[in-house]
């Protein structure tokens, strides 16, 4: 119901409606009618009753104790019935497409007054449109399907390719080219990492840690073997109906035996006597979206050393689900090959040259990481400066103790430092080819990487402690600090493990060390 229809109050009218059977209250300026639902109330009647609630304005205690989300479920909205004479809201409701005004809600290039050299005008249209489209279409599917384990929506999924997201998902280059991005805001041939940065900062802001992998993270690691190494028989078969949504592609590397061991995988790719098919068997383990997959980018083990191969689903391919500890909706699997017939033109780059294939791979899945890693924790950071604010405890808001200021403090430090080193880096992605992406930037985005988790997981620890008992609630005020702190041990391990990233990234500098400098 529009304000239009809904009848005005004076709050000495409300007030007469104080009883268990007729029973009101006013919050941010609309009248609620209580008397129905007060026994169906999930925090009880009792509350509802107190001489300072019925019949009275409940602002305060309400979004104390309420995220303002509760008040736009439709079941809730329906019990307003007007609103209050000349009063004005005191709490601003979020809408599609809103940006925060939070002190350190959002990075600095988004944050009035200050200024950023590595955003055009294009990066900042896209950042809005993007912000609009997962508010208004991927967090309710995020919300549904986090919880219920199911894929993300088909519709959702058309939606993106509408726009051209799954392409744009697998940065810049040829692939693009003919496309018409997000409407037209931006140009194929002036698409760059920035943008790319955005789309993933800003599908991040979804909140759902394993819808978000469902939201086609096995493609945006399944994908770049067929688009820099397939042949053009694979490619143009295979890449459209992966940007269209009609199949979905995932990488499977990992096995049981082996992670980040490359070279220790077990998967053998044996070739037919007339040469023409490869025989697969084995299993892998931890696919993302592996259980909706028709596509399968493999890391095999063959005569000549590593080969990565794309299996199609068919006949020998089997997937069963993996629980986690975040949701099925990823469609976490075990795959199993079991003599896999697949014609030899499937092959991935050179035959025994697989590793080149997968380690060119990594550094964009690593930095794809830190870009959704900094914006979740900025989210965090977010939630946190308005709990803060707004939760009292012994008479004052919990951010007038130095105590709880210094965890700000350091949030804020881990965001700023995040984002700005990610930026820099992504500067630097824009400005050097591929291979040299490849030599220079190796060793900065497995560092960056490696930080951005650690200090994510801190955070996640931070922020449990500042919401107390709601941070490991799973609905109600806290329910995005829990998810974050039960979820964020994904960004710390998928694409390689800390320990193994941080010695990764010194190796790369010492590989460097000039041999003539000394102290
Ligand atoms: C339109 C009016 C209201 C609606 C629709 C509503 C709805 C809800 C819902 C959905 C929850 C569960 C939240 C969760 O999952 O944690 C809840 C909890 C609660 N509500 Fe309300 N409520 C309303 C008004 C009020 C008011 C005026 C008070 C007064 C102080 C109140 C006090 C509480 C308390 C104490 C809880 C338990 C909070 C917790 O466990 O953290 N509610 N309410």
């Amino acid at each position: 119901m529009s304000n239009q229809q809904l009848k005005e109050y004076t709050k000495d009218e409300v007030a007469k409606h104080n009883t268990p059977d007729d029973l009101w209250v006013i919050i941010n300026a609309k009248v609620f009618n209580l008397s129905r639902f007060k026994d169906m109330h999930p925090g009880g009647a009792s509350v509802l009753l107190d001489e300072e609630v019925a019949g009275q304005d409940a602002t305060e205690a309400f979004f104390s104790l309420h995220l303002q989300e509760v008040l736009q479920r439709p079941q809730y909205k329906r019990l307003q019935i007007g609103t209050v004479a000349g009063d004005e809201q005191l709490v601003r409701y979020r809408v599609p497409g809103d940006m925060s005004n939070t002190p350190y809600g959002e990075p600095t290039w988004l944050t009035p007054a200050f200024k950023s050299p590595y955003y055009s005008e294009s990066h900042r249209k896209l950042q809005q449109a993007m912000r609009e489209f997962t508010d208004e279409y991927v967090t309710p599917d995020a919300e549904l399907h986090e919880a219920d384990g199911k894929r993300p929506s088909q519709h959702v999924f058309e939606k993106m390719a509408e726009l051209n997201l799954h392409a744009m998902r697998m940065g810049p280059g040829k692939h693009l080219k003919g496309l018409t991005l997000m409407n037209g805001i931006v140009k194929p041939e002036e698409f760059d990492y920035f943008h790319e940065l955005v789309i993933t900062q800003e599908l991040a802001r979804c909140n759902g840690r394993g819808y978000g992998d469902g939201l086609l993270g096995g493609k945006v690691i399944g994908l770049p073997p067929v688009l820099n190494f397939g042949s053009e028989e694979i490619k143009q078969k295979v890449i459209p109906e992966v940007f269209q949504a009609k199949k979905f592609i995932c990488l499977a590397i990992s096995e049981a035996h082996a992670g980040s061991d490359v070279m220790g995988l077990q998967t053998t790719a044996t070739k037919t006597p007339d040469g023409k098919f490869w025989i697969v068997n084995g299993t892998k383990k931890w696919i993302t979206n592996a259980t909706f997959a028709d596509y399968f980018t493999t890391g095999c083990k063959t005569e000549d050393g590593f080969t990565v191969i794309l299996i199609p689903r068919g006949p020998g391919v089997e997937t069963r689900p993996i629980k986690t500890s975040y949701s099925a909706s990823a469609g976490t699997g075990f795959v199993s090959f079991d003599n896999v017939k697949v014609p030899v033109e499937n092959t991935l780059g050179e035959e025994g040259g697989g590793i080149f294939v997968i380690l060119s791979n990594f550094n964009h899945e690593r930095w794809v990481m830190c870009c959704s890693s900094a914006r979740s924790q900025r989210s965090v950071l977010d939630a946190c400066m308005q709990w803060t604010a707004q939760r009292k405890a012994f008479g004052k808001p919990l951010n007038s103790q130095a105590v709880i200021r210094n965890k700000l403090a350091q949030m804020m430090q881990r965001c700023e430092t995040t984002q700005a080193w990610l930026e820099n880096i992504t500067y630097q992605m824009c400005n050097m080819s591929y291979k040299q992406q490849a030599k220079k930037l190796a060793g900065q985005i497995a560092l960056l990487k490696s930080y951005s988790t650690s200090s994510g997981q801190e955070t996640a620890r931070d922020a449990v402690q500042l919401f107390g008992g709601r941070g490991i609630t799973q609905s109600g005020m806290g329910k995005l600090i829990e998810h974050y702190h039960r979820t964020v041990p994904f960004d710390a391990l998928l694409g390689g493990a800390e320990d193994v990233l941080s010695d990764l990234g010194v190796r790369q500098a010492l590989r460097d060390m000039p041999t003539d400098s000394r102290l």
